[in-house]
């Protein structure tokens, strides 16, 4: 990769805890290209989210650092837009209004307040939220709240989108629907994409590379697999595609055999890792519908 957008170089990550510090992440080494879109997938508590804390300024490392065009982050900045599980909107502000609060401070000096309205209707129908721009939260459904948290996001124009597991509390078809728009939107506007996901998937039909973390403590980057299939992907096409379910097992081989020991993580407290399309590859792990780590 040539045009190196963000760049994490050695990062690394203490917290204090009641019984010392606890190193989280240690030597966490990326580079991101411009329009690049970056899946990270790994078992639960390997860091995934303190990674993305970090990138966005949410977190500071206590060792290394990151680069974005160049410059060090270390605070949270509207080029960096964070979209989370559960879409935080306020609640007693309507779905338009959540999107023009974040305009406002973001454009609110350079644009015109008939511009920012423009922006911001432009902006919930690239989700197709227009139809209920006037509702609030909650009376609309968690699939609409995270196509607003989606729009809010974009509508800051960032140079990188960071999702923390964005569509991870929503059925599986208002999900297809989410990941087809945002796969249409970010080859429409070439934003860099790092997206936290449990979902096998997910991860390979929107990414162009996944990167694997190693179980924690001192997580670190396992493998980094690149997704060499065209865009435009079509889940339904992709099902039977060999290239595809390859891209698939070797995600799935990875948490199974090469992550497989979680300690001190009981059944219930492990999420599951999910394979949610039908897949014509025979391997064992990858035949069944969803995937719990071991
Ligand atoms: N503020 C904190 N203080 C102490 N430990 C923390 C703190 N934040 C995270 N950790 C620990 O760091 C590790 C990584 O947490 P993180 O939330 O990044 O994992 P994750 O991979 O995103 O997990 P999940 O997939 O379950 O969301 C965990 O062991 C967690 O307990």
């Amino acid at each position: 990769m040539n045009n190196t957008h963000l760049e994490l170089t050695h990062v690394g990550i203490e917290f204090p805890t009641p019984k010392g510090p606890f190193c989280a992440l240690k030597d966490v080494n990326l580079k991101v290209g411009k329009g690049e879109f970056v899946s990270l997938i790994g078992h639960s508590g390997c860091g995934k989210s303190t990674v993305l804390n970090i990138v966005a300024g949410l977190h500071q490392a206590t060792q290394g650092g990151v680069l974005l065009n160049g410059k060090e982050v270390n605070e949270p900045g509207p080029e960096r837009a964070v979209v989370f599980q559960n879409h935080s909107l306020l609640p007693w502000m309507t779905a338009y209004q959540n999107i023009e609060l974040a305009v406002k401070r973001v454009f609110g000096g350079s644009r015109t307040r008939a511009e920012m309205r423009q922006w911001i209707e432009h902006n919930l129908e690239l989700v197709q939220m227009t139809h209920a721009m006037h509702k609030r939260p909650a009376e609309i459904s968690g699939g609409m709240k995270q196509r607003v948290g989606i729009a809010r996001a974009l509508a800051m124009e960032p140079q990188v989108l960071l999702m923390d597991e964005p569509f991870g509390a929503l059925d599986a078809l208002t999900r297809a629907h989410l990941q087809d728009s945002l796969m249409e939107i970010q080859a429409d506007l070439g934003n860099t994409v790092i997206m936290i996901t449990h979902d096998v998937d997910e991860a390979v039909l929107l990414s162009d590379r996944i990167v694997m973390m190693t179980n924690g403590p001192a997580a670190t980057i396992g493998e980094i697999l690149n997704v060499d299939l065209p865009k435009e992907r079509d889940r339904l096409a992709l099902a039977d595609d060999a290239q595809y379910n390859h891209y698939r097992s070797s995600v799935l081989r990875f948490l199974y055999e090469k992550q497989r020991k979680i300690e001190n993580i009981t059944p219930k407290k492990q999420k599951s890792v999910r394979a949610t399309q039908p897949s014509i590859d025979h391997d064992e792990n990858a035949a069944e519908e969803t995937h719990r780590v071991a």
